[in-house]
């Protein structure tokens, strides 16, 4: 009989090191993540959709705690400001002193948030990651980037503050729905587009078995892609330089997610979308072959996912949002563009009228 695959990831940042644990039947596995529980007080934040699923399961781990928790809606619309402040007001409520612990439990939108509370309360208190969806499993649990979106674009509102512990327990995902998995695998792939040629060929020859959600592959898909944003992160935790690498996609993909109100494309949607569009910018000014777009073309559909604008954007107003991204300084605009499968670049002082052309093709065939 084939047991589940265990792994163990280890984010190396000084006396700010933690462990990612994967595996099956980790929410229950108490003893393990406890230890990580400094403080008497527990705040674990969540939505309405993961809470009825698996909160009962992390509460048996807190007896002992005074803890409460708190829910958002479901969606990214509810990744805001004012969700923060209720959080906040949790954390009062429960007079958490500054040994305190948030537990995130659900997707990038609570861990993104979860994070963010934490470290605003106190000036920074401890975190642990439990995420339920691959996407967060695969990318938003690790690394430390926390925040909130506002009206004029995502993620404009955070801090860098790194969890304690993630605890990915992969049996989670079967409740995940087809949609918000292939979400997911795009996360993966892109680690693989910016940097590893070799595990891009793995995922072209594992398509099939990971779309089938085969728990072998996947565990292996998780964890090549968990020690590569690792070793990202411990090498520039704060994006002086080689994190921004792993925004490939997002710069294309977060002005679909925002002028499609959050509704029209997910979160990893966009990113593979975006990655696509950064391929094709990447091929105009003659840094990569087309060759290269139509492999990465070819996984996406391979796993389910879109590959093109949906219809109804305009190319301006995308172009416009991209203004407003974070990797841009006063002077420089600056885009993750490649040179071919695994060799993501940093590119900077793009002439916009190229980066518009390849928004205008990509509405007009829509
Ligand atoms: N901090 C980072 O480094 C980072 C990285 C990538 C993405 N992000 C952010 O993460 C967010 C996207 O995360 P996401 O894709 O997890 O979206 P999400 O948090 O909205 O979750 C997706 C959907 O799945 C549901 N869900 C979650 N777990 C489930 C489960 N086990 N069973 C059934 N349903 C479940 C959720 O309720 C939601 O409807 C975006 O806000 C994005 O900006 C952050
Ligand atoms: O960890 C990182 O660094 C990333 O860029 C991971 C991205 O997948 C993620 O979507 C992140 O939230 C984007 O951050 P932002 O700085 O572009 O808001
Ligand atoms: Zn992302």
């Amino acid at each position: 009989m084939n047991s589940t695959p265990q792994e163990t990831i280890q984010v190396t940042l000084g006396e700010r090191s933690y462990p990612v644990w994967i595996g099956r039947g980790l929410l229950d596995d108490h003893a393990r993540w406890q230890a990580v529980l400094r403080g008497r007080h527990a705040l674990v934040i969540s939505n309405r959709t993961v809470a009825p699923l698996y909160l009962e399961r992390v509460s048996r781990g807190l007896d002992g705690l005074r803890w409460s928790s708190f829910l958002l809606e479901d969606g990214e619309a509810h990744k805001s400001f004012a969700n923060v402040g209720l959080a906040l007001e949790a954390l009062a409520t429960l007079s958490a002193t500054r040994d305190a612990c948030v537990i995130a439990l659900g997707g990038g939108v609570v861990g993104d948030l979860a994070g963010f509370t934490a470290a605003c309360w106190m000036r920074g208190i401890d975190f642990i990651q439990m995420p339920t969806t691959l996407l967060s499993m695969v990318d938003s649990s690790v690394g430390g980037k926390t925040g909130v979106n506002l009206a004029a674009g995502k993620n404009l509102v955070g801090a860098f503050h790194q969890p304690r512990a993630v605890v990915a327990d992969i049996g989670t995902l079967d409740s995940l729905p087809a949609r918000e998995y292939r979400a997911g695998m795009a996360e993966v792939i892109k680690g693989a587009a910016i940097g590893d040629a070799g595990f891009f060929a793995w995922l072209e020859q594992h398509a099939d078995a990971l779309a089938a959600r085969e728990e072998t592959a996947l565990v292996q898909a998780i964890a090549t892609k968990l020690r590569y944003k690792a070793g990202v992160v411990a090498r520039d935790e704060t994006e002086q330089g080689e994190r921004a690498l792993l925004n490939l996609g997002h710069t294309f993909g977060h002005a679909l997610e925002t002028a499609g109100q959050y509704t029209a494309l997910l979160h990893g949607e966009g990113v593979a979308v975006g990655m696509l569009l950064a391929g094709r910018l990447s091929e105009r000014l003659g840094m990569s072959t087309q060759a290269d777009t139509l492999r990465l073309e070819r996984l996406l559909k391979a796993i389910g996912l879109p590959v093109g604008v949906p219809a109804g954007f305009d190319p301006e107003q995308l172009l416009a949002l991209m203004r407003l991204d974070k990797k841009n300084t006063a002077g420089t605009s600056r885009l993750i563009l490649w040179r071919g499968i695994g060799q993501a670049q940093i590119v900077s002082g793009i002439n916009e009228a190229e980066v518009l052309a390849v928004l205008r093709e990509a509405c007009t065939n829509a």
